[in-house]
């Protein structure tokens, strides 16, 4: 805990900060979650070189805070479904036992969300999420064994139980047990845009949603962005809904998410095994 206590101050803006211009729900318990993740990725960075960061703030803001637009674009669409959920219930029913079992439901709809994090690395952008969300389901995909270790390790430490899943996802998107079984999809610093979406989409349910992390300017690149990905979409059955814009603290590049939605069965050929490489230790 004592990397926690030095970084105090950079906590209280770090919470000022989210709470202001990311999520409205930072807790006393998100924070204290928050301090266990920055002090278990500190102590484990030491010996295992998980994720590059040059200090705390780097830590915090690059990572954290950006991680977490990932949770408010879930929460924003959570937010619109359960609107149009009530909405048609009001329309629809009157008595108040009624509206308070409808009431229920979509709660429980919430907390059962499913969600992957695929390439999640040493937990980006899914442990900030589970953090600011923590009715959610998750589960973490990572090939190097090594990063899972620290992923179990963290798991404990934060009391969740996520599912982790030491495996490409080439392979989980050809079991039944996984492939179409997601409302959500997270990456951040995977790989290019296309093999991206042709390993995460088979993942998603019809109506689910792919929520990529990239910089303005690799979304805009011919290689790697928008241009490269018609094709992919095409086959894959998933179309771009929204993207969203935002800056960080103390960086200089423009970020954006970038948000898929599933339309129809992705041919059963997709994810390819050529995308695979062996697991790495
Ligand atoms: C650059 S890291 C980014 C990690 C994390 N998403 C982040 O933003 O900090 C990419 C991670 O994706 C994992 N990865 C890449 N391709 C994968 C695949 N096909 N299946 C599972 N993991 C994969 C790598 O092992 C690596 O840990």
């Amino acid at each position: 805990m004592s990397d926690f206590i030095e970084n105090e101050t950079l906590f209280n803006e770090f919470e000022d900060y989210v709470a202001k211009n990311v999520i409205p729900f930072f807790s006393k318990e998100t924070r204290k979650k928050f301090e266990i993740y920055f002090c278990e990725l500190n102590e484990w960075n030491k010996k295992l070189n998980l994720i590059s960061f040059k200090n705390a703030r780097d830590l915090v803001y690059r990572h954290f805070c950006d991680s977490l637009y990932s949770a408010k674009a879930i929460s924003d669409i959570l937010t619109v479904y359960r609107l149009s959920v009530a909405s048609s219930f009001f329309l629809s029913l009157k008595s108040k036992r009624k509206r308070e079992g409808a009431n229920r439901k979509q709660k429980s709809a919430e907390n059962a969300v499913k969600i992957a994090d695929l390439g999640t690395g040493s937990g980006m952008p899914g442990i900030p999420v589970k953090i600011a969300l923590p009715g959610i389901k998750l589960t973490l995909i990572e090939s190097i064994t090594k990063k899972c270790r620290f992923l179990n390790n963290a798991n404990n430490k934060l009391g969740f139980n996520i599912e982790i899943l030491n495996k490409r996802a080439e392979e989980i998107g050809q079991n039944p047990a996984y492939r179409q079984r997601y409302d959500f999809i997270l990456s951040r610093a995977v790989s290019k845009l296309s093999p991206n979406l042709e390993i995460s989409i088979p993942l998603l349910k019809i109506g689910g949603y792919f929520i990529v992390h990239k910089t303005k300017k690799s979304e805009e690149s011919s290689k790697d962005g928008l241009p490269s990905a018609e094709n992919a979409l095409k086959h894959l059955g998933a179309k771009l809904e929204q993207t969203i814009y935002y800056n960080l603290p103390e960086h200089e590049s423009d970020y954006c998410i970038l948000i898929f939605k599933k339309y129809k069965d992705t041919p059963a050929n997709f994810p390819r095994k050529s995308c695979c490489s062996p697991n790495k230790p």
